[in-house]
């Protein structure tokens, strides 16, 4: 059996980390963000939807695979939108090939500049692991202040974009009886169908999700699960909000669904030493 070594590779002028399990299952890992790209399981066809149109400069997000979230979701506090976790290069930290999956893990702490934005010793690792049908993505973040500083918060998210061949032609079950707000809306309301169906902007936290997703397209499956994760954030920007989007094509949005593993609802506290971790499982069907 020949072991595939992890290989750095240049993706659009980034480097990144090529994952290759002895199965054939393979992702690749951006250091810009620690952003997985592409995630192929073993037999299977690419899962991730990455827009053609994505930027990829240094400073700036890229549109798809599965951007990190960290220390602010969205607009809820003073960081710039989504935290600046996914806009810095982490740091390469090891990687891995065993006999069922390829690894590697990443690591982001504070500097200069983070601290001008948020004023707290952190670290943030990542850890990608790929082998068979499985991707797991894991986020850890620790408080690495001295005893006595104070506690942080922070909220995160796992920002996950599926790659569907017609999102029309998709529905995610899994999510009933959750109450979720909507911000395209702006209102608070309980999913009561069974299974969610995309054919219009959408837009939605949901809240302490407790069972595993699954993304049914015609022709196949994929199941979501998440652990420490409590929220469940779907988007899909649809027609209008597309245009308005200058790094994704006009029919991106048919391509693609977000389903993201996320803490927003209830923001994660650590004092000085204590850690915290959560993760996000797809599983090829
Ligand atoms: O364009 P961005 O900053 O990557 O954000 C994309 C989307 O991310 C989602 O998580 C948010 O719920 C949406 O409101 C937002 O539009």
């Amino acid at each position: 059996m020949s072991t595939h070594q992890p290989r750095l590779i240049d993706v659009h002028g980034q480097p990144a980390v090529h994952l290759r399990a002895p199965d054939g299952a393979q992702a690749i890992v951006l250091l810009h963000g620690a952003q997985v790209v592409s995630w192929v399981p073993a037999g299977g066809e690419e899962r991730l939807y990455l827009s053609e149109a994505s930027g990829f400069a240094d400073g700036q997000a890229v549109r798809g695979g599965v951007p990190v979230i960290f220390p602010q979701f969205e607009q809820r506090g003073p960081l710039p939108r989504h935290g600046f976790a996914r806009t810095r290069r982490w740091e390469l930290q090891r990687t891995d090939t065993g006999r069922d999956d390829a690894i590697a893990v990443l690591r982001l702490c504070d500097d200069e500049r983070t601290r001008e934005q948020w004023p707290h010793a952190f670290g943030a690792e990542l850890t990608v692991a790929v082998g068979g049908t499985r991707l797991d993505v894991e986020l850890e973040v620790e408080h690495r202040g001295e005893a006595d500083a104070p506690a942080f918060s922070f909220t995160a998210a796992l920002h996950t974009y599926l790659r569907v061949r017609e999102v029309e032609e998709t529905r995610l079950e899994g999510l009933r009886g959750l109450r979720y707000h909507d911000n395209v809306r702006g209102s608070e309301s309980v999913q009561d169908l069974y299974a969610l169906s995309i054919d219009d902007e959408v837009d939605r936290i949901y809240f302490d999700a407790t069972r595993p997703l699954q993304l049914q397209e015609p022709h196949r499956t994929l199941t979501i699960e998440s652990q420490q994760f409590p929220d469940v954030v779907v988007w899909n920007p649809w027609q209008d909000k597309t245009a308005r989007l200058a790094d994704l094509p006009p029919l991106g949005f048919r391509r693609m669904l977000c389903v993201e593993a996320a803490a927003i609802g209830r923001p994660i506290v650590l004092a000085p030493g204590e850690q915290w971790w959560g993760r996000q499982t797809l599983v090829a069907g």
